[in-house]
């Protein structure tokens, strides 16, 4: 598995260091763990299998896309899992900005050049979505498959909590949080954060625990707070990056929250000229 680079011909910027000194350093990040999968409601260890959302899902990540309707998105980052992709997907579907999510496919130079696009139009009303296996689940090992209230039942209940929320204790032939972290979190400080840095807004779909450690290093939690940090399905959480540093605003309520759009004011001039442009086209 290789890391994934960004596709210049769709990208917003062509180069980020260059942008970097045209544009304000101030940007959304918005973080969303994904709709409830199937895994999720037969309660099944998951990890790195590739189940797709339930029908509940599906609605998570629409009702998610409508709360974040309003707030710009430049760029989006999936895990290379399904269930991501897919709340991504729909959650974007959402968006009043109608601009097309396209998955850019690094996976080899022949999929990268049969998924080009060739028209500057057309490219100005896509949003590269960069899928990086960096950001899947947490590999849970031989637990993947294994119902989480049996194998409670089997181990013991402090063995399997140890297992699935320590930091460092990694459950059998799996990643701890610690290994996921190294992975997640250094994926989003080379790839993700030098965006946020130039100004594009990021949107991430990924899972419960490559979130948890990338939430950790954004709210510099220590290895004992993130322990009791949960993630529900389809929530989103809104950070704003400025001067190089994260301001948590926790999760947009819906699309008209007010307080979410006086966070900054980009993002108030940013919903203002939806605001505007929807009148026009209904008038
Ligand atoms: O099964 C999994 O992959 C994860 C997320 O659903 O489980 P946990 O609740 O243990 O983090």
């Amino acid at each position: 598995m290789t890391s994934v680079t960004h596709n210049t011909l769709l990208s917003p910027s062509k180069n980020i260091t260059e942008n970097t000194h045209k544009k304000s350093n101030e940007a959304a990040l918005i973080l969303i763990r994904h709709g409830e999968s199937l895994w999720n409601e037969k309660n099944l260890f998951t990890g790195c299998v590739d189940v797709p959302l339930t029908e509940k899902g599906v609605e998570e990540a629409i009702e998610a896309g409508k709360r974040i309707s309003n707030i710009p998105i430049d760029v989006i980052y999936t895990s290379s899992l399904i269930r991501a992709q897919m709340t991504a997907m729909l959650a974007m579907i959402q968006h009043r900005r109608k601009k097309v999510p396209i998955i850019l496919h690094n996976e080899s130079e022949q999929a990268k050049i049969w998924s080009q696009v060739f028209s500057e139009e057309t490219k100005n009303q896509s949003i590269p979505v960069i899928p990086a296996w960096e950001l899947n689940e947490r590999m849970y090992g031989e637990l993947q498959g294994l119902n989480k209230q049996e194998t409670a039942e089997r181990y013991g209940k402090q063995q399997v909590h140890e297992w699935r929320r320590s930091y460092d204790i990694p459950p059998p032939k799996g990643e701890s949080l610690e290994m996921c972290a190294e992975r997640a979190v250094a994926y989003f400080e080379d790839n993700i954060e030098p965006k946020l840095a130039a100004g594009k807004n990021v949107m991430i779909a990924a899972h419960g625990n490559s979130l948890r450690s990338i939430i950790m290093y954004l709210d510099k939690l220590t290895c004992q707070e993130v322990i009791s940090l949960e993630l529900s399905t389809g929530i989103p959480l809104l950070y704003i990056f400025k001067d190089g540093k994260f301001i948590k605003r926790g999760s947009p309520v819906g699309p008209t929250e007010a307080g979410v759009y006086a966070y900054t004011k980009r993002l108030a001039q940013y919903r203002q000229k939806l605001d505007e442009n929807s009148e026009i086209i209904c008038s």
